[in-house]
C-alpha cells in the first residue's frame, strides 16, 4: 500500500528533480544579458573573474563527496571529475580552459589567480556549496550537482550567443564550454542514476530534492553578487 512515507517511483522522483529547472540560473537577468550580448567588457570581466572561484573550488567539492562516500564504485566513477578540472598536469584541464576565457575577455592571469576581483557574495555562495558537500550525506552532495541536468542546453546556447554577440571572442576561447558540453552529456545520466539508486527512502528523496534546490540558490546568489559588483559607480 502506498502511503505518504513510501518512496516515490523513480520516474516521479526524477520528475520532481527536473521540476526545479525554473530555479536554475539560466533565467537569471545577468545570464540573459550575457547571452543577448548586452554586457559591457567590464561586466564580462567581472563575471569571468568571479566564476573562476567556482571553477577553483569544484575539485575540493568533489573530493569531499569522495571522502564521505563508502561505496567503491561511486568513488571510482567520481574521481575523473577532479582530474577533469585540475588536469593531469599544470597547464591542462578545466581550470586552464577557464583561464583562457578570462584572458580572452581582457583579464591578466595574475589578477584572476590572486582572486582580487572575487566579491564576498560569490565567495560565500561557493563556500556554502563546498561546506554542504563536506557536511551533508554524500548522496545529497551528489544530488546538489544535478544542476548538470540543466546546464548542457544552457552552455550550448551560450557558445552560440557569445560567438554571435561578442565579435572579439573566438571559438577557441570558449573551449571551456565546448569541452564541458561533451562531459556533461556523459556524466548527466550517470549522476541521476546514482541519486535514484541511493535515495532509497522517501526522506532521502526529499533531501535530494532540497539539495538540488539549495544548489540552484547557490548559483542564483553568485549571479546576484556578480550583477551587483559589475554596476560601476
Ligand atoms: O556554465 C554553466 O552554466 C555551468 C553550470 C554548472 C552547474 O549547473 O552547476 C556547472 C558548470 N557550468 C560547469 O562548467 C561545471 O564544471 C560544473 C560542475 C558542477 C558541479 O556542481 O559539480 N556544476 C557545473
Amino acid at each position: 500500500m502506498s502511503t505518504q512515507n513510501s518512496p516515490m517511483a523513480a520516474v516521479e522522483f526524477v520528475a520532481a528533480l527536473r521540476g526545479l529547472s525554473p530555479r536554475y540560473w539560466g533565467t537569471h537577468p545577468f545570464h540573459r544579458r550575457l547571452h543577448e550580448g548586452a554586457l559591457s567588457e567590464f561586466e564580462l570581466r567581472t563575471w569571468a573573474a568571479n566564476r573562476w572561484y567556482y571553477q577553483c573550488m569544484l575539485p575540493q567539492k568533489d573530493a569531499a563527496i569522495i571522502g564521505n562516500c563508502p561505496v567503491p564504485q561511486v568513488r571510482r566513477d567520481w574521481l575523473p571529475r577532479i582530474v577533469y578540472h585540475d588536469g593531469t598536469e599544470e597547464g591542462d584541464g578545466g581550470r586552464e580552459r577557464w583561464l583562457r576565457l578570462c584572458e580572452a575577455v581582457g583579464l591578466d592571469r595574475d589578477e584572476v589567480l590572486d582572486e582580487r576581483h572575487v566579491v564576498p557574495g560569490v565567495r560565500f555562495a561557493v563556500d556554502a556549496y563546498v561546506t554542504f558537500a563536506r557536511t551533508r550525506p554524500w548522496v545529497e552532495a551528489v544530488a546538489s550537482g544535478l544542476t548538470e541536468m540543466f546546464s548542457g542546453h544552457l552552455m550550448r546556447q551560450r557558445v552560440a550567443d557569445m560567438l554571435a554577440n561578442y565579435p572579439w571572442i573566438r571559438q577557441a576561447d570558449l573551449a571551456y564550454f565546448t569541452n564541458r558540453i561533451d562531459a556533461v552529456a556523459g556524466e548527466g545520466q550517470a549522476t541521476v542514476d546514482i541519486v535514484v539508486r541511493y535515495s532509497d527512502t522517501r526522506a532521502k528523496q526529499e533531501a535530494a530534492i532540497a539539495a538540488l534546490a539549495f544548489k540552484c540558490d547557490v548559483l542564483w546568489s553568485m549571479l546576484d553578487a556578480i550583477e551587483r559588483a559589475s554596476v560601476k559607480e
